[in-house]
């Protein structure tokens, strides 16, 4: 026997086996134990992520689940002399004084004339994770006309607002967290003249552009559950922040804006987009609606110099106002009814500003002398608003340990956060890890799956029942000629020869294990003589034609191990003893090795 034989030998005599019946390769980790480390690594994630989730409401709940922000817009004088601002601000307090005036207002944060977008949003995004962990969310922009809410909400090209580093939040979120999965759509409409209209429905060709394309006086509806929804409002499901962001522009484009004296671009009407999020985690499916509102301006009719349908739009914008002042003053008493129905704003948020829900507003107010009464106007319902949380006035001490718990609760939910992300990237790591695998060994994957149920060392030559049996694919199926064995495997005269011996083998069952594995007429060459593409198939047919799943043997060459070239036959014929290996005949050398280099591939 020259250097060029091969010999077959049973994967696992090369490999080191598991007690769990894995396979280890080398010193590489096997797929079962991968995936035990993806399932604790998991389990893990899910802890952490009840932890933070029970600590961002535990923090949220102590804020206030309604908070009220006060942002001040800055001074647009144009004149060379700086006039004192009425306004002086700090962290959490704003002081208003004028002739004959000296008035206190407390919030949970302010955000002064140098405010940045950012500032902004770094206050917003927590209340953002409440609604992606369930809770229905509210995110208000009040304040008199031209203060800039439509700048904190939409913000322009270069400094983005609120709603458009919302969405990219969600979706940024959505991508880190590997224990959910998210789906997210918008619908955008607007409260104009107390009438509801679809701000993405599909444009209507026939209408001039002038006239009203969309969807109007749309109705609200009441669900058993209490939930709340409008009535063939246009939901766009969004698959990614390209696609959110086009529909945003393009509902933004919709809304309706005109001339006033305070603004050029005055938004006459309040604009609502909504967010609606499906968060899937094992079995359960939570959904929760992301409201983010541009209200209509409250405006002194006289001062904003409007007239005709300019003046009915102040005056529909004020009138649903009241009625959004009138149901946080009920909420804050705690009456049993609150009156929501009065207004479609109201009705509308009526399921995500009660109980359960998570409400922020951002009050805006002018810097200036001149705004100073629709300041202290939007400051006290600001205040109302805030009231609604009894709690709110504490004692220094107390607010000591709420500051206290505070640091606490932030420090739990950053810690939880780090770890989260680093086990996001042990899953994602592990999760390639086993793709991997699966790739590379196609053939020792299945044939593992398949041989499960089946004692790993038994075999038994010859005649497989067929019920028994793995069946071969439809392919190899349609050579079998000869009841179980292939046809190109169909006896010759030589073959026949042995084949009386191998069958004198079945016929005694201790000789199952001990005889070489492979009967004589399957020896390596026949078996393994075909193309790369098809040789697991036929592979597999052969084995099972020999009840030993191929997939268990690596080829290795002759010189690798010590051992006779004829030995099978020898061994056959004689006292069978269990042999793990056999050589193949000279003239079948080829096919083998050949077959050798295709296997390499796999390992
Ligand atoms: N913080 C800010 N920084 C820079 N510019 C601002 C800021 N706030 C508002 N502005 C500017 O002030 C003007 C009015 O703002 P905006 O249109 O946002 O007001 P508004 O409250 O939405 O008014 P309306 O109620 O009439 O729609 C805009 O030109 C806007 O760019």
């Amino acid at each position: 026997m020259g250097k060029e034989a091969h010999v077959m030998l049973p994967l696992e005599k090369l490999s080191l086996e598991l007690p769990n019946g894995g396979i280890v390769l080398g010193h590489d980790k096997d797929i079962s134990t991968v995936q035990e480390e993806i399932s604790a690594l998991r389990s893990r994630q899910r802890h952490l992520n009840r932890r933070r989730r029970e600590a961002l409401d535990k923090l949220i709940d102590l804020k206030g689940s309604i908070r009220v922000f006060c942002r001040v817009r800055p001074s647009i004088s144009t004149s060379n002399f700086k006039i004192k601002s009425p306004v002086t601000v700090e962290q959490e307090k704003i002081a208003v004084q004028a002739v004959g005036i000296k008035k206190d207002f407390n919030v949970d944060r302010v955000f002064d004339q140098e405010s940045t977008q950012d500032d902004v949003f770094h206050e917003v995004k927590p209340i953002l994770r409440s609604a992606l962990d369930g809770h229905n969310v509210c995110i208000l922009a009040f304040g008199q006309t031209g203060t800039g809410k439509t700048y904190t909400m939409e913000g322009t090209n270069g400094n983005l607002g609120v709603v458009p580093r919302a969405i990219q939040e969600l979706f940024s979120h959505a991508a880190q967290d590997s224990s959910s999965t998210y789906a997210f759509s918008i619908s955008m409409l607007e409260v104009y003249m107390g009438s509801l209209r679809d701000l993405l429905a599909p444009r209507q060709t026939l209408f001039k552009p002038t006239e009203c394309n969309t969807t109007c006086n749309l109705s609200i509806l009441a669900t058993k559950s209490g939930a709340v929804e409008v009535e063939g409002l246009t939901d766009v499901l969004i698959a990614d922040l390209k696609k959110a962001n086009q529909w945003y522009c393009r509902g933004r484009r919709s809304r309706s804006t005109s001339w006033t004296n305070v603004n050029n671009v005055s938004s006459r009407s309040h604009c609502l987009t909504r967010i609606t999020i499906r968060r899937c985690g094992g079995a359960t499916e939570e959904v929760s609606k992301l409201w983010l509102v541009d209200l209509g301006g409250s405006e002194r009719l006289l001062k904003t110099g409007a007239s005709g349908l300019t003046m009915d739009e102040g005056k529909a914008i004020n009138l649903s106002l009241s009625a959004l002042g009138d149901v946080i003053a009920a909420l804050r008493r705690k009456r049993s009814h609150v009156p929501y129905r009065n207004s479609k704003l109201t009705q509308i948020l009526s399921d995500s500003l009660g109980d359960g829900s998570k409400v922020l507003m951002v009050v805006h107010i002018s810097p200036c002398k001149d705004d100073v009464g629709e300041t202290i106007c939007s400051l006290g319902f600001a205040k109302r608003a805030r009231l609604i949380e009894s709690s709110r006035e504490l004692s220094e001490d107390l607010k000591i340990l709420k500051q206290r718990r505070l640091s606490e609760l932030d420090k739990e939910i950053c810690d939880a956060e780090k770890e989260l992300k680093d086990l996001n990237e042990q899953i994602r790591s592990a999760e390639n890890s086993l793709a991997e695998r699966k790739k590379i060994l196609p053939s020792v994957c299945q044939a593992l799956s398949d041989e499960k149920g089946s004692p790993r060392s038994t075999l038994v030559v010859g005649r497989i029942d067929a019920a028994d049996s793995p069946q071969p694919p439809e392919k190899a199926k349609s050579r079998v000629s000869h009841g179980s064995v292939p046809h190109f495997m169909s006896p010759t005269v030589c073959s026949q020869t042995r084949h009386g011996v191998a069958r004198d083998y079945v016929s005694k069952p201790r000789l199952t294990k001990s005889v070489s594995r492979y009967p004589a007429e399957l020896s390596g060459s026949q078996s393994l003589s075909h193309s790369s593409s098809k040789n697991v198939a036929k592979a597999r047919s052969v084995a099972f034609s020999s009840g030993v799943p191929m997939s268990k043997c690596l080829p290795v060459k002759f010189d690798q191990i010590n051992m006779s070239s004829n030995s099978i036959d020898s061994t056959a014929a004689s006292v069978p003893q269990r042999r793990e290996s056999f050589i193949s005949r000279p003239v079948q050398r080829v096919p083998l090795h050949q077959h050798r280099r295709r296997m390499s591939c796999f390992t």
